[in-house]
């Protein structure tokens, strides 16, 4: 497994740079938190990766070229993707939705008839997002958190290797993010993760490695430790950096 690599990788809208030469290497089984300013274009990053936004440059997965290919293709190359708000069909009970996401429910038909068991990848999907106790309750009875989690768990069911987590804990509680934490790790071991976030509390304690983006470029990378210290990082966050 050789995980994500871009390089040159440039966005612009009407002019605007909002992705200005990325060059950003994410080895398989990392768990790389990128932060950076509100507008430094960590979305946007994101967005080209999965094929929302058009770029130029090079973005490989596993060795696949992706850009260049629709948004569908690059899903089932293994690069799966959650938004700031969770997307879960939520009149439809989690089983539903993870079966829509496996591709079991061919239609509404399929959804009523009785079930005959659960797919052995369906119910492991259930357990790593702690989902087994609520799987016939419908989605949008979910806490925040859960619906966050029910989102993962489909794309696990989409076997994606690959997880781009788009402020995965804004709004949850402290024991939601710490389960989210948990989460990650364990993901980590057989997928690659790569986390936007702007909560560094939840950084700290659950990155393995750290991306700083400022004005659509890589401005730091490092451990946490690496990162906090860098002056440049603290140039950014707090207009100086800290006095030793
Ligand atoms: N579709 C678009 N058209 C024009 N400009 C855009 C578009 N999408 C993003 N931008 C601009 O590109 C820049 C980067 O935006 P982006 O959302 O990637 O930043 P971000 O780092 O994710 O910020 P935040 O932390 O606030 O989510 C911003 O200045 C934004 O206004």
């Amino acid at each position: 497994m050789s995980g994500l690599s871009v390089r040159d990788l440039r966005v612009v809208f009407d002019g605007f740079v909002a992705v200005g030469g990325v060059d950003l290497d994410v080895p398989a089984g990392d768990v790389r938190f990128i932060i950076g300013p509100n507008g430094a274009g960590k979305t946007t990053l994101i967005d080209a990766v999965t094929g929302l936004a058009k770029a130029t440059g090079s973005v490989t997965f596993e060795g696949q070229e992706l850009l260049g290919r629709k948004v569908h293709k690059i899903a089932r190359l293994g690069v799966g993707r959650t938004f700031q708000t969770a997307t879960v069909f939520e009149e439809l009970t989690v089983l539903q939705n993870l079966d829509i996401a496996a591709g079991w429910a061919r239609g509404p038909l399929t959804l009523l008839r009785t079930r005959k068991g659960v797919p052995p990848e369906v119910e492991k999907a259930l357990e790593t997002v702690r989902l087994t106790g609520v799987r016939d309750k419908p989605a949008g009875t979910l806490a925040h958190g859960q619906k966050q989690w029910l989102e993962i768990g489909m794309l696990l069911v989409q076997n994606a290797q690959l997880f781009l987590l788009d402020e995965p804990v804004a709004g949850m509680s402290h024991d939601e993010r710490d389960a989210t934490g948990e989460l990650l790790g364990q993901l980590s071991k057989d997928h690659t993760v790569v986390v936007i976030e702007h909560d560094m509390d939840f950084l700290r304690r659950f990155a393995r490695t750290v991306t700083v983006m400022h004005a659509g470029k890589i401005l730091s990378e490092g451990t946490v430790a690496q990162v906090q210290a860098d002056p440049k990082v603290q140039e950014v966050y707090l207009g100086h950096p800290v006095e030793a």
